[in-house]
């Protein structure tokens, strides 16, 4: 059977029913559900270790859940601390090719707000973990997807990156997209729901933490 092509008209959504994901023989967290739409932002806290990343790589579709389902409308990219861009390229190269894929608009704007503009020619291998990390949301952005998976965003980053990166992340969602976003930062994003995955880590597994 043929996958079909994603429905632009539809809203985006993202849902998680039952889910439940293990590392190992450990099970993380079970019993884990929650639908997004439109405009919303959830924030995903936890302890190191709880599961965040393995939630965040489940929902992308790169692992698959212990149980449960995740159902979504609409294209998703995950962005996390390996941005998905070739360290030989220059930068701008770099990004240019993830424009070229997903037929985005004129990157220049999104370049300059993520203070970018100046570091172009320079090879991603040399940039710094907060300058690639603002990269990493550059690329994002040039692929004009609806549902932003972001695991820890504002690691590495400066407070004026911290700021710039938060207002693009409320703005994707005030434009109509939808963002869940993993970090033991506090994000000041108007109308944020929290998430705390420590609440759904089985009893046994909180005994063998201790
Ligand atoms: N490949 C693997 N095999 C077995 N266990 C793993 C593997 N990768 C991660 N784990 C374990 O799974 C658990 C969850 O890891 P994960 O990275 O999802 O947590 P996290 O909440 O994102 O942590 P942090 O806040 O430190 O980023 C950790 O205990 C980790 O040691």
């Amino acid at each position: 059977m043929q996958a079909q092509p994603p429905n632009p008209s539809l809203a985006p959504s993202l849902a998680a029913s039952n889910l439940a994901c293990r590392r190992g023989d450990r099970l993380l967290f079970r019993k884990l559900s929650f639908t997004l739409g439109e405009g919303d932002a959830l924030h995903i806290t936890g302890a190191n270790g709880t599961g965040k990343t393995t939630l965040m790589r489940a929902l992308a579709g790169f692992t698959t859940p212990f149980a449960g389902e995740v159902s979504r409308e609409g294209e998703l990219g995950l962005l996390d601390e390996r941005p998905a861009l070739d360290p030989d390229l220059p930068l701008g190269k770099a990004l240019g090719f993830w424009n070229a894929v997903d037929g985005g608009g004129d990157p220049s704007q999104v370049y300059g707000k993520l203070g970018l503009s100046n570091l172009l020619e320079v090879p991603v291998r040399y940039l710094s973990t907060g300058q690639r990390k603002r990269a990493g949301l550059a690329a994002l952005m040039g692929r004009s997807v609806p549902i932003w998976l972001l695991d820890e965003p504002l690691s590495g980053l400066d407070t004026a990156a911290i700021e710039t990166v938060t207002r693009l992340i409320e703005g994707h969602v005030k434009g109509g997209g939808l963002a869940l976003i993993a970090s033991h930062q506090r994000l000041e994003i108007e109308g944020l729901q929290t998430l705390e995955l420590g609440d759904y880590v089985p009893a046994r597994a909180v005994e063998e933490e201790e």
